[in-house]
C-alpha cells in the first residue's frame, strides 16, 4: 500500500514581515542563529524555554548593534516564558514581568525538558496547533550533547507534529514512517551536506532520490551503515523507508535574501 506524501519546505527562510498562522517559534537556551528575527516576525506565537529568555535579552541587541539595546529588547517581547525556571536570570525575569509576559513555572516536573514543556504549552494555547503548524525551535543544536540528544528525542516523542530544530549551522527534522517524503531544501541557505540518520532503531528498505549517495532499499543502522556527509543534488529529495529517519542539512547561506513570493 502506498503511503501519503508529506512535503517539507523551508519556507521560513524566505524574507517576510507577514505573520504565518502556521508558524510557532520556540527559543532554547543556546547560542542563537542570526536569523531569529526573521523567524520571530513570521511566527504567530513566540515562547522562550526557561533560559531561552536570557538569549533573546542578551543576543538580539548584538544582532542589531546599530540600535539602542533597550529599543531592540522592547521589540522582541515573547508571548510566554515556560520551564522549570532554573536558568532564567533574575534581571531578565524582572524585565519581561514588567512587560506583562506570563512566566509559567513548571519546576514540579523534573522528568521532562523545557522544550517538552514549551510544546505542551503551544498545544494548549489558543488557537492550538493544527496538522499544518510548524514549530521552529532555535538554539536547538550545538553545545551540550545531552541537550541536543534530548531535542532529537522530542522529534520522536511528538512525531505527529511538524518540528524543525535549528541552530547556527544545522537544521534537523524527523521523517515519520507513516509518510513518503518530498523535501525541498532552500538551496540559498541549506546544503550541500545532508544526512539521513536512523536514531534509536534500525530502519530497513530506505529509498531516496536527489542525493549524491542514494539509498536503494538498504537498511540504515548504527554500527552498520548511516548516511552522513551525503550531498543534496536536486531541487527535490524523496525518501521512503520502513521506519522514522532524522533528516539534517547544514546551513551555509544567509536566510532572508529571497522573498516568500520569489
Ligand atoms: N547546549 C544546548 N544545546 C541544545 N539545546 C540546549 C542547550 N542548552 C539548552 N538547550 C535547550 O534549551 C532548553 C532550556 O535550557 P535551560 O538551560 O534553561 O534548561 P534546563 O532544562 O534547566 O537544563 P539543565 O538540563 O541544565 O537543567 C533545554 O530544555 C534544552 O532543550
Ligand atoms: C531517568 C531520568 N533521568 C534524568 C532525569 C532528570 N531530568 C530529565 S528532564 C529534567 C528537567 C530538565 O529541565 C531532569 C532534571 C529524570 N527525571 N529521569
Amino acid at each position: 500500500m502506498t503511503k501519503p506524501t508529506l512535503e517539507h519546505r523551508s519556507d521560513f527562510f524566505k524574507a517576510t514581515k507577514q505573520v504565518n498562522q502556521d508558524h510557532v517559534l520556540i527559543v532554547l537556551n543556546y547560542s542563537l542563529p542570526s536569523f531569529v528575527p526573521l523567524l520571530w516576525e513570521q511566527s504567530r506565537l513566540r515562547v522562550c524555554a526557561d533560559g531561552g529568555a536570557n538569549r533573546i535579552y542578551d543576543e538580539l541587541p548584538r544582532i542589531f548593534q546599530e540600535e539602542e539595546e533597550s529599543a531592540v529588547r522592547a521589540r522582541y517581547i515573547p508571548d510566554a516564558i515556560v520551564g522549570d525556571l532554573d536558568s532564567l536570570r533574575p534581571d531578565v525575569r524582572d524585565f519581561y514581568t514588567q512587560n506583562s509576559v506570563p512566566i509559567i513555572d513548571l519546576s514540579h516536573d523534573q522528568d521532562t525538558s523545557d522544550l517538552h514543556k514549551c510544546i505542551k504549552y503551544a498545544q494548549g494555547a489558543n488557537p492550538s496547533l493544527t496538522q499544518q503548524s510548524k514549530l521552529l525551535v532555535v538554539g536547538a543544536v550545538g553545545g551540550r550533547l545531552d541537550h541536543q540528544l534530548s531535542n532529537i528525542h522530542i522529534l520522536y516523542k511528538f512525531r505527529d507534529l511538524r518540528i524543525v530544530l535549528l541552530g547556527k549551522g544545522n537544521l534537523a527534522l524527523l521523517l515519520p514512517e507513516a509518510f513518503e517524503h518530498e523535501i525541498y531544501p532552500d538551496r540559498g541557505v541549506e546544503g550541500p551536506i545532508c544526512a539521513l540518520i536512523p536514531v534509536g532503531s534500525p530502519v530497513s528498505d530506505v529509498h531516496s532520490t536527489g542525493l549524491r549517495w542514494n539509498l536503494g532499499g538498504q537498511s540504515l543502522q548504527f554500527g552498520e551503515l548511516i548516511s552522513t556527509s551525503n550531498e543534496i543534488k536536486a531541487e527535490r529529495i524523496s525518501v521512503r523507508a520502513k521506519g522514522p529517519l532524522l533528516w539534517t542539512t547544514e546551513l551555509t547561506g544567509t536566510p532572508g535574501l529571497q522573498t516568500s513570493s520569489s
